[in-house]
């Protein structure tokens, strides 16, 4: 791994995940990761190899061949053109006779993932970068340790086109078996980063793609996270494949050992969602401390209600700085079960203010008391967020007279 900042473990009960090798500031970077494979949308608003927007460029490229894939630009187009998991000959051949009649908008995206999984796996059987990526793909977590959907049908799909593009530049790989197509499937929905697109005029959020990555896709998910994911799919100023990076900060300091935990959602996701999701999405019962507190919480008290008078510590009447201290402190490090009072300071902390966002704020810089949003990008300095702060405990104590 290209990183100094963390380490692979085995963890259990969690298979394996990504641990501090070493103290870890505030803000720091602790991994930028290239993707194993990206599996674009194909609406035609991105490019189908870096996923970059592509309103308001006049470079665009489309393939003539299968029609079903358009690149920001001739660079990007000979790029993906090369790589044998991304719009390579063999997979314009397979994606041109692919029949997706009758399948909803997220089997057709499916269908084409798996497309470029098996021209992946394929590749690997001739070429050396191919077989490093594929280690990568086949290492992820995958059907064995989790509920697989049936994929009988996507299957017959992907084989039917196989067969008919009769790939003659493929010698040696063979396609996917049937239980390769579900551990494919499996991969995708217990690892794939869904890659959003900025907020449209009324707030709605397009997915561009989704893409797996070797390190990223090894860290394990909390309800109170210690790194927050950043990308820049659009940088003008950073060249494909550099786009496509996924970099991971550090919320807080962390000692050397701890555990590198994401959330799988947005932070502001009440208990009971979040329970539903890490059992139906990803297969596992979360017990993280946030939801041992929340699960003996009355039913409609959600975590996103900040200003809830038994979620809220008042005692004393301490300055912001050290209220946040204090109630901040209260988390003892390896304690099992969260606080009320901190899990009320940890999203007041870092879900971003902006109505309807719900991104995390991340330190800008190591040290930096300065935060930004990696969804919106609004900042957010430390004297801002003890106002913050200062005005959620004065709605409390108004609440709880
Ligand atoms: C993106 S992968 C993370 C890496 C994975 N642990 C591995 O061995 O490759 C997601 C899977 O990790 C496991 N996982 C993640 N967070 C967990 C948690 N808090 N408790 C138990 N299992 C967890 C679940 O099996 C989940 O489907």
């Amino acid at each position: 791994m290209q990183t100094d900042a963390a380490v692979v473990v085995d963890i259990p009960g969690r298979g394996k995940g990504l641990k501090a090798a070493r103290k870890i500031t505030s803000g720091e970077s602790i991994l930028s990761d290239l993707p194993i494979l990206i599996a674009p949308n194909d609406d035609g608003e991105f490019c189908s190899a870096c996923l970059r927007t592509l309103a308001g460029r006049n470079d665009t490229v489309a393939c003539r061949d299968c029609g079903q894939a358009t690149f920001c630009s001739s660079n990007c187009e000979r790029l993906a053109r090369q790589d044998p998991a991304g719009h390579s000959p063999a997979v314009c051949r397979v994606l041109a006779r692919l029949d997706t009649h009758g399948l909803s908008a997220e089997s057709i995206a499916t269908l084409h993932f798996l497309v470029q999984a098996q021209a992946l796996f394929m590749a690997s059987a001739h070429e050396d970068t191919a077989r490093g990526r594929w280690a990568a793909f086949a290492g992820l977590t995958g059907a064995a340790d989790s509920k697989a959907r049936d994929s009988s049908d996507l299957f017959r799909r992907l084989s039917t086109a196989t067969f008919s593009a009769q790939l003659p530049h493929m010698a040696g790989g063979r396609p996917f078996t049937p239980e390769e197509v579900a551990d494919a499937v499996a991969k995708e929905e217990l690892n794939g980063y869904g890659i959003m697109a900025p907020s449209g005029p009324e707030g709605e959020r397009n997915i561009r793609g989704t893409a797996l990555y070797p390190n990223a896709s090894l860290i394990n998910h909390e309800c109170l996270p210690n790194v927050a994911r950043t990308d820049n799919f659009d940088a003008p100023d950073v060249q494909a494949p550099n786009n496509t990076a996924v970099h991971f900060k550090a919320l807080h300091d962390l000692p050397a050992g701890e555990e590198f935990t994401q959330s799988y959602f947005p932070l502001h996701v009440s208990y009971p969602m979040r329970q539903q999701r890490c059992q139906e999405q990803y297969g596992f019962k979360c017990s993280c401390p946030r939801c041992k507190e929340e699960s003996t919480w009355p039913e409609d008290d959600e975590a996103d209600d900040l200003g809830e008078e038994d979620t809220m510590e008042t005692e004393g009447e301490a300055e912001p700085a050290a209220r946040e201290a204090e109630m901040m402190g209260d988390a003892e490090e390896g304690e099992e079960r969260a606080d009320a009072g901190y899990i009320q300071v940890f999203l007041l902390k870092y879900v971003c203010p902006q109505a309807d966002c719900f991104g995390t704020l991340v330190p800008t810089q190591p040290g930096s008391s300065v935060q930004e949003c990696n969804m919106c990008g609004c900042q957010r300095t430390e004297a801002q967020f003890l106002a913050d702060l200062e005005a959620a405990h004065s709605q409390d104590t108004m609440a709880a007279a």
